[in-house]
């Protein structure tokens, strides 16, 4: 198909994405049980403004009016997770039925609106219960918890999804949330924490894949990462060599571990009495073949030498030039550097880019709407990068805009708006924004461009 853009694959599928804690609000209804959030965004100081996800987007309620503005943007597919303490309200045993009446609703409505449902399991709301016992993702018997849970959803949903995501960003929840304290369940912990928090995260990720595809025919199983290539800040050799280290932990170590079945060795070495305990067959257990890779990809990382994350030690520069209100880089050149980082190294069958946009302070003009212009400008750079990767012979089948509509951004609170449309959270009106408006115009079936 032919846009604005340029030439993109037939069948390439323009998207976006959400997660449940940033939209759906509802937190006591419907037999939801607690999740780490809940309790992490009441915890006074933890999160901007004091704010938290009690009501959100109130998507639980509008989840109709939200798929007909998807349609409006003429998504060809809608990426959401499955809040598992909507299912399981104590991460295991009884099961809510209401929940699943709940992500039943909505899939239905997405289907009935042409939308593929992309389904993502984890998108980082461990139910508390788990966390209480054993500390959540510590405690390797999680993994089980994780299988029952599988089972469960793709069982109720596998009939009409067909596109499952493990985990989202398991680096960012296990380093976020055991180490640097900045996500649920907000502990600061050693790096070892971490380390075995993602072993048994990789763990449960294989044997969720095992379930999905028992019980989904036609299953196409992945999982999302973060992928970021390291430049570094100079030739100097402690700043190349701390590129190379901030690539181990942000990359090769998910990459090898999940795709070979092998720790990178380099940095288990650094890692030392930090590795966690692998049991005979993990490695096999965790390396499962995947059906595709979800990459989330935001900006470059220009890495030197530095004191963060010890034993990794590396500090991140900012270049000068534009950068959004997450304090981001504006480089759109990072989306083709990854793609041909990822493709070279290790050739997965499919990609989707599963994240891909830009914070902004909008605001409502007074006619009304809102003007985006640097969102237009950053999908569409971005955008055309990614037509040269394609075009270069990388497998990306689809491209999911982060966000769907301006919502919970974690720590930071309601202030960093990502969305294709504009949320008043006082009202919970919802405004189309020019980016929107240009989105669909590119994921628009019938545009011809001669
Ligand atoms: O921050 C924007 C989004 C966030 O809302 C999504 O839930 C999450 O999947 C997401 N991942 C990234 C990229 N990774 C990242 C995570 C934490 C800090 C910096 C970058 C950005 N985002």
């Amino acid at each position: 198909m032919k846009n604005a853009i340029g030439e993109f694959p037939e069948g390439f599928l323009w998207g976006a994405a959400t997660a449940a804690y940033q939209i759906e609000g509802a937190v006591t209804e419907g037999g939801r049980g607690k999740n780490i959030w809940d309790t992490f965004t009441h915890t006074p100081g933890a999160i901007k403004n004091g704010e938290n996800g009690d009501i959100a987007c109130d998507h639980y309620h509008r989840w109709r009016e939200d798929i007909a503005l998807m349609q409006q943007l003429n998504l060809d597919a809608y990426r959401f997770s499955i809040a598992w303490s909507r299912i399981l309200p104590q991460g295991r045993g009884t099961v809510n039925q209401a929940g699943l009446d709940f992500y039943s609703r909505l899939i239905d409505g997405l289907l009935e609106a042409g939308i593929q449902p992309f389904v993502t399991l984890y998108h980082w709301d461990l139910p508390q219960a788990l966390q209480d016992e054993g500390k959540g993702w510590l405690r390797r018997g999680i993994v089980e918890d994780f299988v029952q849970y599988t089972d469960v959803v793709t069982r109720a949903f596998g009939d009409r999804v067909k596109h499952w995501t493990t985990f989202n960003e398991p680096g960012v929840f296990t380093w976020g949330g055991y180490v640097l304290g900045e996500d649920a369940p907000g502990w600061r912990m050693q790096p070892g924490a971490a380390l075995t928090a993602l072993h048994h995260v990789f763990l449960a990720h294989g044997a969720s894949a095992q379930v999905i595809r028992e019980n989904v025919p036609q299953s196409q199983v992945g999982i999302v990462l973060d992928i970021n290539v390291a430049e570094p800040a100079s030739e100097a050799p402690e700043d190349v060599a701390a590129a190379l280290r901030f690539d181990g932990m942000q990359n090769r170590w998910f990459l090898d571990a999940l795709l070979r079945g092998e720790y990178p060795a380099d940095m288990v070495a650094l890692f030392g009495e930090q590795m966690p305990r692998i049991e005979t067959g993990d490695m096999q257990r965790m390396a499962v073949p995947l059906d595709y890779l979800g990459i989330n990809i935001y900006r470059r990382s220009v890495i030197a030498h530095g004191d963060e994350l010890v034993p990794v030690n590396y500090c991140r520069v900012l270049p000068p030039g534009e950068h959004t209100l997450m304090g981001w880089e504006v480089y759109p050149k990072c989306i083709y550097d990854i793609l041909k980082y990822v493709n070279e190294r290790y050739g997965p069958p499919k990609i989707y880019i599963t994240e891909n946009g830009i914070a902004l302070p909008d605001e409502v003009s007074p006619d009304g709407h809102v003007h985006d212009e640097r969102r237009i400008a950053y999908l569409r750079d971005h955008l055309t990068y990614l037509q040269r990767a394609i075009a270069e012979g990388v497998p990306v089948r689809g491209y999911f805009v982060w966000t769907l509509m301006d919502n919970f951004e974690w720590a930071l609170g309601f202030e960093p708006r990502f969305g294709l449309i504009y949320v008043d959270h006082q009202t919970q009106q919802r405004i189309m924004k020019d980016s929107g408006y240009f989105y669909a115009d590119i994921a628009k079936k019938e545009t011809a461009v001669k």
